[in-house]
């Protein structure tokens, strides 16, 4: 009987061959290295958390939750995000360890698709949380910092838009009444169906003021200029969150960064967990996000540490996308050796592998087309027939 299946990848997974998988490589380290020139650590968490804990914690629908059981019958997640496993690891492991903490990670989350769709289900974040400090100055580090390791990754045109999760939830309670109607709302903005956000609000029994404020809130999106508009439209307790904003990109000046970031106060996340500014990256190739994060002021509540933190999360993926690397990163040399010089050769390797090169040393007899196989080098050095006196000692 055919098993067709053994061969297929369950929905949503990839493999990563090895040009992608050298691309991701060098991406990675470049990125890391900036992080850690900023002071964060690097961390591991497991594959797996339990599911009423971090499980819920992270914020994702319930059913992008890869579940399974463990033989005492309690349900585990495939953790599909870091930000969840890391504000438990900061209130318990980390917990004699006083704030601010600032951590990183490069790890696999993993989110279920439910139709195939091209997306991926298991997918690598490069990502930092700053936790234990509420300033605007941990929210332009964040973002400046995100901003730098893209540079550096090698993504030249990319924009940063930036919103206030506390902006929105004010100015929907104070204007509609009660969360669930906000709920409506915010709805559309995730989903950035903004003409259905607009016929909504038309429908909505409201006065023409209230409507209005709703419908301006569409055109906030610009430079530093909108600050002003926004002001006029916040709800009473909306305020602080323009004036955080105000700062921020005061901070971001500093950081020579502001030319990378824009406001986009219709900016609403798939995680519930934030509670203020908010930010998501993007660049002309990809419909989508590469890279977000925010301020989650009460998820290390969940978990009985207390901490206003902020972060973000790369996506490797998309960010490799972006760049476009087709080059190989790492060009290799092939020493092919007929068993009579084989000692030559292996010396010859280990000199380059000693320089830092990297080199494949295939026996001659190994092969069946020796000049195709050697076309795939960039390089090929050969040992062939009888040895030459005096060339290896
Ligand atoms: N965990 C978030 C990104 C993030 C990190 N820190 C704060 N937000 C995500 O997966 O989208």
């Amino acid at each position: 009987m055919s098993k067709p299946f053994v061969f297929e990848k369950p929905m949503g997974m990839r493999d990563t061959l090895p040009l992608l998988y050298q691309v991701k490589q060098q991406v990675r380290q470049v990125m890391e290295q900036e992080i850690k020139g900023w002071g964060y650590q690097f961390i591991q968490t497991p594959t797996l958390e339990y599911y009423d804990t971090v499980g819920e914690a992270s914020a994702i629908l319930d059913q992008q939750l890869f579940k399974l059981l463990d033989s005492e019958g309690k349900t585990l997640v495939l953790r599909p995000d870091m930000t969840a496993p890391i504000a438990r690891v900061v209130s318990s492991s980390m917990k004699n360890v006083s704030y601010p903490i600032r951590l990183a990670y490069d790890s696999a989350v993993f989110r279920s698709q439910q139709r195939e769709g091209g997306r991926p289900a298991e997918f690598e974040q490069v990502g930092v949380e700053l936790i234990g400090d509420g300033t605007s100055s941990a929210d332009a580090e964040v973002i400046a910092l995100m901003v730098s390791a893209l540079s550096k990754a090698g993504l030249d045109e990319f924009k940063v838009a930036v919103g206030h999760i506390g902006f929105l939830n004010e100015l929907f309670l104070e204007v509609l009444g009660n969360a669930e109607r906000a709920e409506e709302l915010l709805r559309f903005l995730y989903e950035k169906n903004y003409v259905g956000y607009a016929s909504h609000v038309k429908n909505l029994a409201l006065s023409s003021i209230d409507k209005k404020r709703l419908l301006d809130l569409l055109q906030l999106r610009g430079s530093e200029e909108i600050l002003e508009e926004a002001k006029q439209i916040a709800a009473a307790g909306g305020q602080k969150a323009v004036a955080d904003l105000q700062e921020l990109f005061s901070i971001l000046e500093m950081y020579g960064v502001k030319d990378k970031v824009f406001l986009d106060f219709t900016l609403f996340s798939h995680m519930s967990y934030y509670t203020g500014i908010v930010f998501e990256g993007y660049t002309k190739e990809l419909g989508f996000p590469l890279c977000s994060g925010g301020r989650y002021d009460q998820l290390l509540d969940e978990f009985g540490r207390s901490a206003q933190a902020i972060g973000f999360g790369i996506r490797l993926d998309y960010l490799i996308e972006a760049l476009d690397v087709k080059e190989p990163v790492n060009p290799r040399t092939c020493i092919v050796f007929s068993p009579e010089r084989r000692k030559e050769a292996i010396v010859k390797s280990r000199e380059l592998r000693e320089k830092g090169k990297s080199a494949v040393v295939q026996d001659i007899s190994g092969v069946g087309n020796v000049d195709e196989y050697s076309g795939r080098f960039e390089e090929v050095i050969y040992y062939i027939g009888k040895p030459v006196k005096g060339e290896v000692k």
